[in-house]
């Protein structure tokens, strides 16, 4: 799998820094030998001076190939986590819509965030710790038997014992460890929903059912943490009985025997030091095991996300910089031997677009037709749910058609590259979609290379300019979460600049100017009209009196045009459409 790549990537950093953590191991094996040497020398009443050189050159190398091996294999593991979330954030961000919209926001962000970093544990300190705590036990005991046989042989039963006991309680920690990981990823969901609908909660003055919800996932995650610390908090004590028990063994067989000369003072001594360095890499290495085990689990978790089917963008890494519109590239963008032409001023056609969106029985488009030209103020109208949005969706392609084909200038759309697509349609959805940042970085996205002088040229064209150089820090005045700062008006005209700024050649407006005021409106409605002198501008409109001088207007009704003409032919013929305007004005509107 690629993401197993990742750590191969980081083979030398790892192999360096656990091939340090070895080499300060086997320092730290051989300490007690040259302890047992030192007592010796010191009884017999010789010089210990070489062998306590040599204990503090081996305690130095195994303090600071600990340490320096640690780092390494750290700085491995950000290194991964690092490379896995770049991974993964690019498969979100290019993932296809509906495969984004099945999943829970939650889920998503605690595999990006949580189980990267559980994934980093499995595939670099855990595998370290492993190889340690293994050498370690393995030396302990070699060295064991090697100072004395039988009683290496009894600690080694009196451990195992221990040790077998033990493996029952590491595999109920890892039970509990992935429901524990569930339920915080639960709680994250909930609190993620929360925070983006607070103000909904405090107008519905829900906040006592909603802390109520989100302290029962807390509850169920405290639940399950509590259990995962009962039995952790079993295992050293667990071992620490075993080794007791070994170490008191140990202490009267083996002053029995060394008292009928069958071993050394100082070959005791060293024995019950390896009895004692023995247990804290036996729970080590049974804890590494457990984690490693996590890790991977979690690495499959993000791994999944590696599954979220992408759009095909012919570009490894699209961004806006390569992608906006500019003379030059405009021109090398336009298909030289096109087979299809489309006829004399047409931009897009829909022609018999059907899509049922995942999970509904009922389509949200059926056999839909309708034509945009190159120029011009176009505008979708009908009831809710009607399908306008839908049209949008599938000029963007973030959907494709069940049946029927959208073309751009006679091409079926779905043979344009995405990004040459999208670099030629600006979007301003209802709510302004601003993110957190300055006002500078929201208008510039999508669009890097823009100089400050066009920024202002489009925010005056927008009519925010005024606006802006009042705020403290002007154009790199930062706003807060989704524009907070700004009124929802100026945050719609942030957008219409951010969209006007990548030049498109049309211009989709979601209830833009929803939020307007109607001095402001009247202003945008200037700015559209100039606009649509250069470029097609569609507007999707609730509020009837911005479109009644648009040059076409489309009626949708049930996921099909059913009316198309001027203001003045549809209140003539539209019965539908005549409604949505007595609806609006208590004097239906004089045809124009
Ligand atoms: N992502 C989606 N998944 C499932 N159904 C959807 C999705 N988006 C829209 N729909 C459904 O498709 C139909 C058309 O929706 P659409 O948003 O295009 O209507 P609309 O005319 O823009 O409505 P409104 O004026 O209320 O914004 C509706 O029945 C809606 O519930």
């Amino acid at each position: 799998m690629r993401l197993r790549f990742l750590a191969a990537q980081q083979g030398g950093l790892l192999s360096a820094g656990i091939l340090l953590s070895l080499v300060g191991t086997i320092a730290m094996l051989v300490q007690p030998l040259l302890v047992a040497a030192l007592i010796s020398a010191l009884v017999g009443g010789e010089s210990a001076a070489a062998e306590i050189t040599t204990l503090v050159v081996l305690f130095t190398a195994d303090v600071i190939c600990g340490a320096v091996g640690g780092y390494l294999v750290a700085r491995a593991g950000e290194n991964i986590v690092l490379d896995l979330r770049v991974l993964v954030m690019r498969r979100i961000l290019r993932a296809k819509i509906p495969a984004l919209a099945s999943r829970d926001r939650g889920d998503l962000f605690t595999r990006v965030s949580a189980d990267t970093s559980l994934a980093r544990v499995a595939l670099s300190s855990s595998v370290s710790q492993l190889a340690t705590s293994v050498l370690s036990v393995v030396g302990c005991l070699a060295l064991m038997f090697v100072l004395d046989l039988w009683l290496a042989l009894l600690s080694v039963a009196t451990v195992a014992v221990t040790s077998i006991a033990c493996v029952g309680l590491v595999k109920a920690i890892r039970r509990s460890a992935v429901e524990n990981r569930q339920h915080n990823s639960d709680f994250g969901s909930v609190v993620l929903s929360q925070l983006s609908n607070v103000e909904t909660i405090k107008a519905l003055q829900a906040e006592g059912d909603e802390l109520d919800r989100s302290t029962a996932q807390a509850t169920r995650a405290r639940g399950s943490g509590l259990k995962v610390a009962r039995i952790a908090a079993l295992l050293t004590p667990a071992m620490n009985v075993g080794t007791q028990l070994a170490l008191a063994l140990v202490i009267i067989v083996g002053a029995a025997r060394a008292g009928q000369g069958l071993m050394s003072m100082d070959a005791l001594v060293a024995f019950i030091l390896y009895v004692l360095y023995l247990v804290s890499p036996l729970v080590v290495a049974l804890m590494s095991v457990s984690q490693f085990q996590q890790g991977r689990a979690a690495l499959d978790r993000v791994g999944e996300l590696n599954q979220i089917e992408a759009e095909g963008f012919r570009d490894e890494s699209p961004r806006g910089e390569h992608l906006v519109r500019s003379p030059v590239a405009l021109a090398a963008a336009e298909p030289a031997d096109s087979v299809t032409v489309a006829p004399a001023g047409e931009l897009v056609r829909f022609d018999g677009v059907g899509l049922t969106y995942a999970g509904r029985e009922e389509p949200a488009l059926r056999g839909l037709d309708l034509m945009l030209p190159v120029r011009g103020l176009s505008a979708i109208v009908g009831p809710s749910g009607a399908g306008k949005s839908t049209v949008f969706k599938l000029l963007e392609r973030f959907y494709d058609a069940d049946e029927g084909t959208v073309y751009w200038k006679g091409e079926d759309i779905r043979s344009l590259a995405l990004e040459d697509l999208r670099a030629r349609i600006g979007f301003v959805s209802q709510d302004g979609s601003l993110t957190r940042g300055s006002v500078w970085e929201n208008l510039t996205l999508g669009a890097p290379g823009t100089s400050r002088a066009a920024a202002w040229d489009v925010l005056g064209a927008v009519g925010l300019d005024d606006t802006v150089r009042s705020l403290p820090q002007g154009l790199d005045h930062v706003l807060g979460e989704e524009g907070s700062g700004l009124s929802g008006g100026q945050r719609q005209r942030l957008a219409l600049a951010r969209a006007l700024l990548r030049q498109p050649e049309v211009l989709l407006l979601d209830e833009a100017t929803a939020h307007l005021d109607s001095d402001s409106e009247a202003r945008i409605s200037t700015v559209i009209a100039s606009l649509a002198r250069s470029m097609q501008v569609v507007m999707i409109a609730h509020r009837l009196s911005t479109v009644v001088g648009a040059a076409q207007i489309l009626v949708l009704e049930d996921g099909r045009v059913t009316g198309t003409g001027r203001h003045g032919d549809l209140m003539q013929d539209h019965e539908t459409y005549r409604r949505l305007v007595s609806q609006q004005f208590e004097q239906p509107v004089a045809g124009r």
